[in-house]
């Protein structure tokens, strides 16, 4: 019997394609998504960066011993969420950063996340949103306490966690695998994990299992019998950028690595 996610399913096997899962980091400017994005990438922290600059960042991860392909779009909005459709009609889950120590950013969080409820309103969907308090190691110059991180958390119904982009990994890489989870956890509920544009009224002969490409893997279409699916339209501005952290690990001599796009690590 099919099933999704990790479990046996009819043809699935130790090749099976791995899930795939489209994050993308939103908030506003200075609040760390870089810093964040790279840490978990290569296990470092940078603080020379080009703030204008948006990428898409491939990574195969383990989440609970099930592969992953994850998707991590570094998202560049200036002052308040702009042209959000590029990363709103692409991910599966969100990380909405805000630091601890910037109301400022702390309020723009919650446009955010008003604007990911605006969409899911908008599509009958829901899209799985982690808050993020970033700057945790500033916690001496504090302007959002934890309580007030929680309480707006509480209000999306989302999950919280204070992190620090400087501070250690696991705490990072935890977060990032959480929102995989919870991804993963949506995509399991709605089989359908993307939106399908039904394209002409033609008959659909098979029922093969759709390709992983749009995080159907696991779906098997056995009812579906007059209209042909079209995929989505591809992200038109988003840059994509394959890191094997191994290479950084590698590299580690050099005096000055350009890893990512944008980014100088020292
Ligand atoms: N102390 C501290 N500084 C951080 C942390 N995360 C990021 N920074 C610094 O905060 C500044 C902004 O970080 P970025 O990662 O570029 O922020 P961003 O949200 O990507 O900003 P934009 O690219 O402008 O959208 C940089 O100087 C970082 O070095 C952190 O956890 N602790």
């Amino acid at each position: 019997m099919a099933s999704v996610f990790g479990k046996p399913r009819a043809g699935g096997g130790p090749q099976s394609a791995p899930l795939e899962v489209n994050l993308a980091i939103v908030g506003r400017r200075g609040a760390g998504k870089s810093a964040l994005t790279v840490k978990f990438l290569t296990r470092r922290f940078i603080s020379e960066y080009d703030p204008n600059l948006e990428d898409t960042y491939s990574s195969e991860e383990t989440v609970d011993h099930q592969p992953v392909h994850l998707r991590v779009m570094d998202t560049a909005d200036l002052d308040t969420p702009r042209n959000c459709e590029r990363y709103l009609n692409w991910a599966h889950a969100f990380l909405v950063v805000y630091s601890v120590d910037s109301r400022q950013s702390f309020e723009g969080s919650s446009s955010y996340l008003e604007l990911l409820a605006v969409h899911a309103k908008e599509t009958h969907r829901s899209f799985p949103a982690l808050l993020l308090g970033n700057k945790l190691d500033m916690a001496q110059y504090r302007q959002v306490t934890q309580a007030e991180g929680a309480a707006l958390a509480g209000r999306f119904g989302c999950l919280f966690f204070e992190v620090s982009a400087c501070l250690d990994f696991e705490h990072v890489q935890h977060v990032f695998h959480e929102a995989v989870r919870e991804a993963r956890r949506e995509l399991e509920k709605n089989s359908l994990a993307r939106p399908l544009f039904i394209s002409e009224e033609r008959a659909v002969h098979h029922q093969a299992p759709l390709t992983a490409r749009h995080g159907l893997a696991s779906c098997t279409f056995n009812t579906l019998s007059t209209a042909s699916l079209k995929e989505m339209p591809a992200v038109a501005q988003a840059k994509l950028v394959t890191v094997k952290s191994s290479r950084a690990q590698s590299k580690r001599k050099a005096p000055t690595l350009t890893l990512l796009k944008g980014f100088k690590i020292f």
